[in-house]
Parts: C-alpha cells; sequence; structure tokens
C-alpha cells in the first residue's frame, strides 16, 4: 500500500491526520476516452479509437470499482475484444503486484511488470498519486486511457458496438439523469460509504459514514420493493454499480469495515435484486470471493493486523430471487 511521487515509490497509508479521521479517496489521474472515431471524450485528449485487440484491461478480481468494469465487460460480451489482467489480491508494501501464485492471478500478460506501479511508471515516468485498479491500457500507444471506473464503463457500454458488441445500452438517452442523480449519492454514501466507515480513524467520522450507509441502505430497500431496478423496469448502469457493493456486504464488509448494523441478507428486496443480479448469465463467473475475502481481510494491517478472515455469514445467491413474481412482465 503506497503511492508514487514524482515517479518514486513510497509505502503509505491512508492520512485521515488532516480530514478529522475520514477517510478521502483522491480523484483518478487519467481520463482519457476510447471512442467510436478516436475523437476526444468528454475530458482528456483524442487518438484512442475503439479498435479489436487494441486495449487491455487491468484489473482486481477483489476491487468493486474494477468488478464494475468486468461486469460491463462481459455483459456486452467484450471478451473477445479487450483481454485482461488479474493482480494477486494482496496489496501490501509494494501495492497491487503481479504475483501470480494465486488462483486466478495471471500476473501482467503483456510487459511481465512485478508491480502494478511499474504500469503506471511506464505510462508517466514522473507520475504522482495512488496505483490504483482498474486501469484501460492502449497497446497501441503503451499508455493508460483511463484508470476510472466510471468512465471505463462507459467507454465499454457504447464505443465497442460496431465491432461486435453485444446489444445492451446500459447508459440510455432518457435515463442519463435519473442514473447520474442515483450514481451521486449511491457513490458517496454505500460504494465508498462502506470504505468511510471502515477506514474512519475517529468515532464521529465512523459515526456519520455509518449512519448515511444505512440511510441510503434502507432508501434503496425501498425503491427496490416499487420497481425491479433502480431506475424503473430496466437494468441499467446504476444497478451495476450497486450490485458490485452489495456483493462484498456480507462476506466483508458487515465484519472487516463494521458495517453491521444490518446484513444484505436481512432485506428481502436487496437481497433479491443481488440474487438476481447474481443469477444473470456470465454475472457469477465474476465473482470471486477468494479473491475478495483475501484482499480485505490480509491487506489492511491498521484495521486487521492479524489478517485473520473471518468465517463470515451463511448465504446462496443461488437461491429463488423472487423479483420475477414480484414485478411480472
Ligand atoms: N476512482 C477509482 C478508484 C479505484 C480504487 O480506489 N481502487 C482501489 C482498489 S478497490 C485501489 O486500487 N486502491 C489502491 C490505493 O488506493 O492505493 C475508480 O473508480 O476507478
Amino acid at each position: 500500500m503506497g503511492q508514487l511521487i514524482d515517479g518514486v515509490w513510497h509505502d503509505t497509508w491512508y492520512d485521515t491526520k488532516a480530514t478529522g479521521g475520514r477517510f478521502k479517496r483522491s480523484e483518478s489521474a487519467f481520463r482519457n476516452w476510447v471512442t467510436v472515431d478516436g475523437a476526444a471524450g468528454p475530458d482528456g485528449e483524442g487518438g484512442f479509437k475503439a479498435e479489436k485487440d487494441r486495449y487491455h484491461l487491468y484489473v482486481s478480481l477483489a476491487c468493486p470499482w474494477a468488478h464494475r468494469t468486468l461486469l460491463m465487460r462481459r455483459l456486452k460480451g467484450l471478451e473477445k475484444l479487450i483481454d485482461v489482467s488479474v493482480v494477486h489480491p494482496l496489496m501490501l508494501e509494494n501495492g497491487w503486484t503481479f504475483a501470480d501464485d494465486f488462483p486466478g492471478a495471471t500476473g501482467d500478460s503483456l510487459y511481465q511488470h512485478e508491480f502494478l506501479y511499474q504500469l503506471y511508471l511506464h505510462a508517466d515516468p514522473h507520475y504522482s498519486g495512488r496505483v490504483t485498479v482498474p486501469v484501460l491500457w492502449d497497446k497501441q500507444r503503451h499508455t493508460i486511457v483511463s484508470n476510472e471506473s466510471a468512465d471505463i464503463m462507459r467507454m465499454l457500454n457504447s464505443a465497442f458496438d460496431a465491432l461486435g458488441a453485444r446489444a445492451g445500452d446500459y447508459y440510455p438517452d432518457t435515463l442519463r439523469q435519473k442514473i447520474d442523480e442515483i450514481n451521486g449519492w449511491v457513490y458517496n454514501s454505500v460504494n465508498n460509504g462502506v470504505y468511510k466507515s471502515g477506514f474512519a480513524t475517529s468515532q464521529q467520522a465512523y459515526d456519520e459514514a455509518v449512519g448515511a450507509l444505512f440511510s441510503s441502505l434502507e432508501r434503496l430497500e425501498q425503491m427496490l420493493g416499487q420497481h425491479r431496478y433502480l431506475t424503473g423496469s430496466r437494468l441499467t448502469e446504476a444497478d451495476l454499480r450497486l450490485w458490485t457493493t452489495l456483493v462484498r456486504f456480507d462476506p466483508v464488509y458487515v465484519t472487516h469495515f463494521k458495517c453491521d448494523k444490518f446484513r444484505i441478507g436481512d432485506y428481502l428486496n436487496l437481497n433479491g435484486f443481488l440474487r438476481e443480479i447474481y443469477q444473470m448469465p456470465g454475472v457469477a463467473d465474476t465473482v470471486d470471493l477468494a479473491h475478495i475475502r483475501n484482499h480485505y481481510y490480509r491487506s489492511h494491517g491498521t484495521i486487521n493486523p492479524h489478517g485473520i478472515i473471518s468465517v463470515g455469514p451463511a448465504f446462496n445467491w443461488l437461491e429463488p430471487h423472487g423479483r420475477d413474481e414480484r414485478f411480472p412482465v
């Protein structure tokens, strides 16, 4: 765990002193876009045209942000167009590594780097900032297109459609405003809320974060009692972004991040929603509980110094989800 400062790796934990014990996630640094014709996207520079086998996705199977992009790749059937490298689940003094001595960890299949920070230096030898997954890499220009999962999801959603991606638009024009609105508060209080709860170093910071988290879960529970998905009857990006947090909740966040007021298994609608998406074709293959549980419990020495993995609550996501009966089409 650490960061690069002017091209040099420093092993440091998140600093919460200046923020009253509050964990603040920093902004992603590479914000270019793959587009149909290579024109610049909403930000960044142009020159990244959608092409088969040009881009490579670096992910951790443990990370909820990386998981979003992997999920979108799977739903859009992009496996043949964009290949993937998977880091080792443990993130310790060297940050994410390409050690491949854990089932499912692939090593760096492009450059055989040892550490993910070397990939960032490959793109920018003077890079300063955090070294995070996911990374969308351009094999032609040998650089990072983007390390922001929200943007990568949107590129995968539409830029490759003419190259044989599976039909499906998870960010449709008519729902964009609604999706953006939901994403905003779900990001702050849920996706990032679990981290703010778990990494808080003051009681007040924890209370604030965990309070906001469970208020939002209650709100989501109500919404999912009214319609099948967050924006209505159609599965969108907003659902996928929530889902990668829900899938980690009972196995990890309840205990490891002290998010223990309720489990997802205690909510009727959130639990049905979690199971329904888990049971969609291809989705379960993107979930690796060994990476998830090993990563969190064994990488955060400040909150779990002995690295013991808790037994975890029992659950079975293959049980009937009940959403068809509740929302007949
Ligand atoms: N805003 C980024 C956040 C990605 C992120 O924070 N990933 C975590 C893993 S779950 C990471 O790589 N952390 C390493 C670090 O903070 O040093 C995104 O959504 O892509």
